[in-house]
């Protein structure tokens, strides 16, 4: 099955997604996703400019070759630049092979290892109040597993509280935005908002939480400690993971399960927190790590020691990265969990697709590769807006911090 043509669509049906599609000459076509949120362009250049070229010609069924070939021939090795089109190509490829084989891509890779996929909705709110009655109303959903983020007095803006409820969405200005940050009001007030939407939801649903890098270590585990009594499924991102033994300090203060990896690209960036167990959840995806080949081997490292897989699911992770995470994710034996922070109405719309939700799990469907199609007709009437993330200072002296 010969490539004979690949395009990059970039649309904005609310957000941007960068979509990478690729022909045969069996008449059979592959979608990848390439966004990286806030750098979308920079991976569409990277595709059409660099990738593509090399693409031309060669036998879609050679997945490893291609992935090797991506990889080892750039010279300019991993970044999220590098990954998120090498993961495009990757997923496109493997989206091909199931289609070319007439099965859902979850049997290609060794199918069905559970009955579906137990996902994790967001709710979000101004105050502990707000926050407490949307958990509640995702428990109503049947959700089993809750993310709560909360507004922190003091603070006007914070991360994961949007405009309204239904959907957070952090690209939010042609300039990034600015936050103000404090560590004290948010330490403060965490353990508070745990301690109602615990009393209010009872002790059977899992509760999530994400500081999103904003903790030293040593504050990250006084949280930890603080959040034990609330029995949290995880705390993600408690602190900046480039320095992965930094979570040695957390670990050795507290039993709270740790997750992070959302943002990491490669095997590389989370090996030494795998192989000394200082995390619980490997966060990696199909679209920011080198694809399914990749985050396989990230997830059969994971299974040593034994950490399981919690892939990054927010809606700048297009639906296609979500059909590709789901087959994955039924047929990752280490399984943890799947984010799902829902898309809107016009970018389902510009990405019809084969995967379900009921009461609290997601199941990809059985249609042919990912389940995933682009209308390209639709998405053309979405152009490419530019929206950076926000970025953070803190309060009390306008220095720049993590967001
Ligand atoms: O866990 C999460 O969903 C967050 O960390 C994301 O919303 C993250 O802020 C965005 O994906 C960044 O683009
Ligand atoms: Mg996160």
């Amino acid at each position: 099955m010969k490539i004979t043509a690949a395009r990059v669509i970039v649309c904005c049906p609310g957000r941007n997604f960068v979509t990478l599609k690729i022909e045969t000459d069996q008449g059979l076509t592959g979608l990848g996703d390439a966004t990286l949120n806030g750098r979308e362009l920079a991976v569409a250049s990277y595709l059409t400019d660099h990738v593509i070229p090399c693409l031309i010609g060669r036998d879609a069924h050679q997945i490893e070759d291609i992935w090797q070939y991506l990889y080892r021939g750039a010279y300019w090795r991993r970044g999220p630049v590098t990954m998120s089109a090498i993961a495009a190509v990757d997923t496109a490829l493997w989206d091909l092979k199931a289609k070319a084989a007439g099965m859902p891509l979850y049997q290609l890779l060794g199918g069905a290892s559970r009955t579906g996929v137990m996902v994790y909705g967001h709710a979000n709110g101004r105050d502990i109040a707000q926050t407490v009655d949307e958990v509640l109303r995702y428990q109503a959903q049947g959700y089993k597993a809750i993310r709560a983020q909360s507004g922190v007095p003091g603070l006007e803006k914070v991360y994961g509280v949007g405009r309204g409820t239904m959907f957070y969405e952090p690209a939010d200005a042609d300039l990034p935005s600015e936050h103000d940050w404090s560590t004290e009001k948010y330490l403060r007030h965490t353990p508070q908002l745990f301690d109602a939407v615990r009393r209010a939801v009872g002790p059977d649903i899992h509760l999530l939480h994400d500081v999103h890098h904003r903790l030293t270590p040593i504050e990250a585990a006084r949280l930890g400690k603080d959040l034990e009594p609330y029995r949290l499924f995880w705390m993600e991102d408690a602190t900046p993971a480039e320095n992965q033994e930094a979570f040695r300090l957390i670990r050795q203060h507290t039993t709270t399960p740790l997750a992070v990896g959302e943002v990491f690209n490669t095997v590389w960036d989370c090996k030494d927190l795998i192989q000394n167990q200082l995390i619980d959840y490997i966060r990696t995806t199909v679209v920011h790590a080198g694809g399914i080949t990749h985050l396989r081997r990230i997830a059969d490292l994971a299974a040593l020691y034994p950490v399981r897989t919690g892939s990054h699911g927010a809606t700048d992770l297009s639906p296609v990265c979500m059909g590709a995470a789901l087959h994955f994710d039924l047929w990752v034996p280490n399984f943890g969990i799947q984010e799902y922070m829902r898309h809107t109405d016009e970018t389902d719309a510009v990405f019809p697709h084969a995967y379900t939700f009921s009461d609290g799990f997601l199941h990809p469907g059985e249609a042919t590769g990912h389940g995933v199609d682009i209308d390209e007709a639709l998405a053309a009437k979405y152009p490419y807006q530019r929206a950076y993330l926000p970025v953070n200072r803190q309060q009390h002296d306008g220095t720049l911090w993590h967001w």
